[in-house]
């Protein structure tokens, strides 16, 4: 039987620092951009007619429908705008970010039409407002992540948690889309898929937006990630005083 302590001696449980330090300590994360090479070399026998993507007209988020950039080993951060036409906010990250993701639930910020939102994580320490900052106001205050949105277009430029329990303190969620610079990670999964419905997506096509996202190798998810929830619960369970 497997026991926790059988767990903890075979493999000594991973800090959130530990993990943070991975994800921005210089050790890239592995890239399941389009452009990896695919082994095709055990590929099932499929009848040629076959299509890869049965799904393909279903669109997930401009930045992915036409297929996954990958991101720049040597990439170290650039500039997010807003959507204004002038006095645009301005906000610089000197840093790659993580765990790029698009997310289906109904607060993050999605474009005009999108089934959802691309989301990613980068250091606190590392963004920061370089222009217009009077132009920001927080969406909702009593929410866990604080969305900092500009006033006149309603792009969110950047989220912050302040609550330093939190485990995910010390990550902005920034939207690189808003950026012109070429090299961010590419997204690497699907949050909250499910929550797309809370938005008014048909539920009767969730099959094929789940098919769709598997298409491009978005693993859908109806919460995060599982290294996501694992820092989760590694975070809590220190808090309790379990690990
Ligand atoms: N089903 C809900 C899920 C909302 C949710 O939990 N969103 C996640 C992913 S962004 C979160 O961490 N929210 C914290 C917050 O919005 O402050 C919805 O779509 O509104
Ligand atoms: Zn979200």
């Amino acid at each position: 039987m497997l026991t926790r302590l059988s767990l903890n001696e075979e493999r000594k449980p991973m800090s959130l620092m530990d993990t943070l330090k991975r994800w921005f300590g210089g050790q890239s994360a592995p890239s399941t951009a389009a452009s990896q090479p695919r082994d095709t070399s055990a590929a099932p026998s499929v009848a040629a007619s076959t299509p890869a993507t049965p799904n393909a007209s279903v669109r997930i988020h401009p930045a992915v429908d036409g297929g996954l950039k990958a991101g720049s080993d040597s990439f170290s951060g650039g500039t997010l705008h807003c959507h204004c036409a002038s006095d645009r906010v301005e906000v610089s990250v000197t840093s790659q970010c993580a765990h790029n993701h698009v997310c289906g639930c109904t607060k993050c910020w999605k474009p005009e039409g999108a089934l959802f939102s691309m989301v990613a994580v980068v250091p606190r320490d590392s963004l920061s407002v370089t222009a217009h900052e009077e132009k920001l106001e927080i969406v909702d205050p009593s929410a866990t992540i604080q969305r900092h949105a500009c006033k006149a277009c309603g792009v969110h430029m950047f989220g912050r948690i302040e609550n330093t329990d939190h485990p995910f303190h010390g990550l902005d969620f920034i939207h690189t889309e808003l950026s012109d610079d070429d090299g961010w990670a590419a997204p690497e999964f699907a949050a909250f898929v499910s929550s797309i419905i809370e938005s008014g997506a048909n539920p009767e096509n969730m099959d094929k937006v789940r098919g769709r996202l598997k298409e491009m190798k978005l693993e859908p998810y109806d919460c995060l990630s599982p290294p996501l929830m694992d820092a989760i619960a590694i975070h809590t369970a220190k808090a309790k005083g379990i690990l």
